[in-house]
């Protein structure tokens, strides 16, 4: 399709090189950035109209050619909750798996565990949140509930050599409750960290913080689990994603959740939007010097197959500039 083969313009190549000098100023960034592409799950899960099974596994696959280091590929959650992820087993079993590439998968429960592990998971996620009510609305438990169903996850997932990751979800904000205390964020991190997650993932559901209010809840959690074990996932409904993630790499955060074309949204989060772009975040780390294995024009063309199919604009800002030129 000609609109997938354009190439980057040598003269952005160029001006993301001549910034990666010059950022001495802007504080220390790591030198090497892991990405979490979840465009996959957390793009179409809030999608209405069900994308064919052959879509997502496409999507994925030309993710993976991109040189993704993970991609979230589906989650293990009941179809009457999220009819749109009812083709998990068949998407993972579908897939390309590229050797050197994660492909976790989302579980709420025991059952989600095993149904992803019976269709080949390596690596499962498990979802927790700083919100009683958000909790409530996603999962229809309380927050303990939800640590109980995860601590039975953490139990077979160790007798099964697999490793987790976690979320903790409305760490900026939360649609039912509204502020939530960066001590109550403490407080389920610290418990999901102990439980065994390898990484969490920080995730401003509804896209409401700004940089400010993510350095005061980075550094609170910082004081009980380790920078290395952190990740950020930031929506941009208010457009801070970008900013609020420069903030949590200058505080030594060195993963990152996005999702191609800016796709995203949780149907039980009233007002979220889509994710951080990882186009966009490509771009700014490259400007910055920092590595991450990321083809920028594969992505691209990642992102615009996935438009295609959605019949829908990109919400990436670098995607747009680009198709412009
Ligand atoms: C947790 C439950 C299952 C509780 O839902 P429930 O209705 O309380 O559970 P239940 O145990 O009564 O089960 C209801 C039915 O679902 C079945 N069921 C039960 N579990 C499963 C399973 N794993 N896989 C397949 N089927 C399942 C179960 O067998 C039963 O079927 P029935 O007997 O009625 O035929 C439900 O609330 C759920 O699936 N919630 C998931 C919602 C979701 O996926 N939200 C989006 C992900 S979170 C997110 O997007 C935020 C994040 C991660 O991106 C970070 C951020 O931005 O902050």
């Amino acid at each position: 399709m000609a609109t997938m083969r354009k190439v980057l313009p040598r003269r952005l190549v160029g001006l993301a090189s001549l910034r990666a000098v010059s950022t001495s100023s802007l504080g220390t960034f790591p030198k090497q950035v892991k990405i979490v592409e979840v465009g996959a799950r957390d793009g179409l899960q809030n999608e209405k109209n069900i994308v064919s099974t052959s879509t997502k596994i496409k999507l994925i696959d030309m993710l993976s050619e991109a040189g993704l280091p993970v991609i979230e590929a589906t989650s293990f959650v009941s179809p009457k909750w999220v009819p749109q992820m009812a083709d998990c087993a068949e998407v993972l079993k579908g897939i390309q798996k590229f050797p050197g590439i994660n492909y976790p998968v989302l579980t709420p429960n025991i059952k989600g565990f095993q149904a992803a592990v019976a269709a080949g998971a390596k690596e499962v996620t498990i979802f927790a949140a700083a919100s009683e009510l958000f909790t409530k609305k996603n999962t229809n438990c309380s927050i303990d509930e939800s640590l109980q169903r995860s601590d039975d996850i953490f139990r077979a997932a160790r007798a099964a050599g697999i490793p987790v990751r976690g979320y903790v979800s409305c760490v900026l904000g939360c649609p039912y409750e509204g502020k939530i205390s960066p001590a109550k964020v403490v407080e389920v991190t610290k418990k999901i960290y102990s439980m065994g997650c390898y990484e969490i993932s920080l995730g401003d559901t509804i896209g409401v913080g700004t940089p400010g209010v993510m350095k005061d809840m980075l550094s609170a959690v910082m004081h009980e689990v380790p920078v290395s074990a952190l990740a950020v996932h930031c929506h941009d409904t208010y457009g801070q994603a970008l900013a609020n993630t420069l903030m949590a790499l200058q505080m030594g955060v060195s993963a990152v959740d996005s999702s191609v074309a800016g796709l995203g949204g949780c149907p039980y989060a009233q007002g979220a939007s889509g994710n951080l772009a990882t186009e966009d975040l490509v771009y700014m780390l490259s400007g910055l010097g920092i590595h991450t294995g990321v083809n920028l024009q594969k992505l691209l063309e990642a992102g615009t197959f996935i438009c295609q199919a959605l019949n829908r604009k990109t919400s990436s800002k670098v995607a747009q500039a680009i198709c412009k030129l």
